[in-house]
């Protein structure tokens, strides 16, 4: 037999047991229609009544059951608007619920079908000149990940963007979440940049203003290295100059700075207060200041040890902070000969640096306007666990500047989506946590005034510090107006008398307790500058 000939068979069966099920219908209808003494229109209208009633009363009895089963004993809620406006394919349950959020989170899949944010689980709170604070509880067994993962989706429903929303997990209930619902795109109005008292007053240290206002930043420099990475004029360097700005408030001479300007200008203001300023972009400089910074890690390595050896407290060292300006350029081979290698070593040296110092109070922070994945070496920026992402046009950008997991932690913002015409914004990730803030911009006489009075502060420690060598060689070199000596003119006024060249060198640097520097044409000799930094911190 063909496909075809059992195909007409199945047909014809399936026709005849239908005209079946239509004879026995109609013969149970017409059987009642008599016994009840009806026409045909009124048997059929009541039949279907009755069959509806039937449907609504098992529907109301599963939900009641459902309800004891829960151990919910309330007794049902007054009716009110609320329950007026249904979330779309959540059951009409006997509870007042909020219907913006029920609806947003049952469609994100955050919270089930049958789930809801009861209206007396929410508390709304304006924020007066913002939008809107929603601090909710999510159903039981639900926490607060649900949210956090489907912020663009919710804030889709909300009819907002993601950057509109800001959400914050509770520390005391894993079901209860903050969310911040913005009327206007993030940083739509300029906030003022914070006064001395509000910096002082701020728990840690100030990076920016957060999207509602208040002032954001890391807890404290301690055991922080800070990647800063975004496009061109996107604001880091302004970024970082309003930090430092902060540093110099907040902790005025607590801090040293080592300052290396890769742009050769944007960190200049504070050249006059840091240990060490250089502007350059040549890697030689960066190994000399890694050398310099790492013998100082070592030294205080051997100083800890030592320490817990004899049982002793551990030892406090003067923080200092190690900032470079466009560091991709240190990184980079240009073909040049011995470049390879210089620069082989001093992606060795900063790897070192960034995960050995900050047992040994020194933090790193490095900016680049080139978020590529030969830019900073991995090994380096793998080190980093502060990341301050300025505008970016891509993910793989993005991944590079916060991390290649970023977009698997809690609440990712995407630094693409950031408005690039406002300069400043940044995606703060710390400690697994994602904050949309913004720089301060500080009017350049505020940075000069507090610049200022850190110098003056540093120089009467200066003026006040006991005679020694370094203040004898300061002493000298004002005197004969030059900002630089060599080590033999050094020597001699310092009276140090050795046969050998190699042990001046050694005997002045330890007098002086500074690197030589070597200036081109290869003489050897020290700044000015570099005394007066050293002399400063350490008085
Ligand atoms: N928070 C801010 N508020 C207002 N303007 C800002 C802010 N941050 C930066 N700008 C402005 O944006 C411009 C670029 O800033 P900046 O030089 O800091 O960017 P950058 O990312 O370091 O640039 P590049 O990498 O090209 O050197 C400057 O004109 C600066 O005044």
């Amino acid at each position: 037999m063909s496909k075809k000939d059992n195909q007409d068979q199945d047909d014809a069966a399936r026709a005849v047991g239908a005209l079946g099920g239509l004879v026995i219908i109609t013969g149970f209808i017409a059987a009642i229609k008599d016994w009840l003494g009806l026409g045909w229109p009124a048997t059929v209208m009541l039949i279907v009544g009755v069959l509806l009633a039937l449907g609504y009363g098992i529907w109301k009895a599963k939900g009641l059951i459902r309800r004891l089963m829960a151990g919910d004993t309330r007794s049902p809620a007054p009716p009110s608007q609320e329950t007026a406006v249904e979330p779309a394919g959540a059951p009409a349950l006997d509870v007042a619920v909020h219907p913006e959020l029920t609806e947003a989170l049952v469609r994100t899949g955050a919270i089930a079908r049958d789930e809801v944010i009861p209206l007396h689980d929410v508390h709304a709170q304006e924020i007066p000149g913002y939008g809107i604070r929603y601090t909710f509880l999510l159903p039981k067994g639900r926490t607060h990940e649900e949210v956090s993962k489907r912020l663009g989706p919710i804030a889709s429903m909300l009819g907002v963007t993601r950057l509109h929303l800001k959400v914050e997990a509770s520390r005391r209930n894993e079901r209860e979440v903050t969310i911040v619902k913005l009327d206007e795109p993030p940083f739509s109005r300029i906030f003022e940049p914070p006064t001395r008292k509000e910096i002082k007053a701020y728990k840690g240290l100030a990076l920016g203003h957060e999207v509602t206002g208040e002032l954001c930043g890391i807890t404290s420099l301690e055991k922080t290295s800070i990647l800063v990475a975004g496009m061109t004029q996107t604001g880091k360097t302004t970024l970082i100059n309003g930090f430092i700005t902060c540093l110099l408030i907040a902790y005025g001479d607590e801090y040293d700075l080592v300052l290396l300007d890769g742009k050769f200008i944007g960190l200049a203001p504070f050249a006059r207060i840091a240990l060490r300023y250089q502007a350059s972009d040549d890697p030689a400089v960066l190994e000399e200041i890694l050398d310099e910074l790492l013998a100082i890690v070592h030294k205080r390595y051997e100083e800890r040890k030592k320490a817990r050896l004899e049982r002793k407290p551990e030892p406090k060292f003067r923080p200092i902070v190690f900032i470079v300006d466009e560091a991709a350029d240190f990184y980079a081979d240009n073909g040049a000969k011995g470049r390879k290698e210089a620069v082989a070593r001093v992606e060795e040296k900063s790897r070192q640096l960034v995960s050995k110092s900050l047992e040994s109070g020194v933090s790193v922070i490095m900016m680049t306007q080139r978020p590529d994945k030969d830019a900073i070496p991995v090994n380096v920026r793998a080190q980093f666990q502060c990341r301050v992402c300025l505008y970016v046009d891509s993910e793989g950008a993005a991944k590079v500047a916060l991390g290649d997991s970023y977009f698997t932690t809690r609440s990712p913002i995407h630094p693409a989506l950031l408005n690039p015409e406002i300069q400043g914004q940044a995606v703060l990730f710390a400690r697994g946590q994602s904050t949309l803030i913004r720089g301060f911009n500080f009017p350049e006489t505020f940075m000069w005034e507090v610049i200022d009075e850190t110098y003056e502060r540093r120089k009467n420690r200066l003026i006040a510090a006991p005679e020694s060598p370094r203040k004898k060689a300061i002493d000298l070199m004002r005197a004969r107006q030059v900002d630089f000596m060599t080590t033999a003119d050094l020597a001699e006024a310092l009276n140090v008398v050795e046969a050998n060249p190699i042990a001046v060198g050694k005997t002045v640097s330890k007098l002086l307790g500074v690197a030589p520097h070597k200036r081109s044409g290869g003489v050897r000799g020290y700044r000015l500058a570099d005394l007066t930094a050293a002399a400063m911190s350490d008085s």
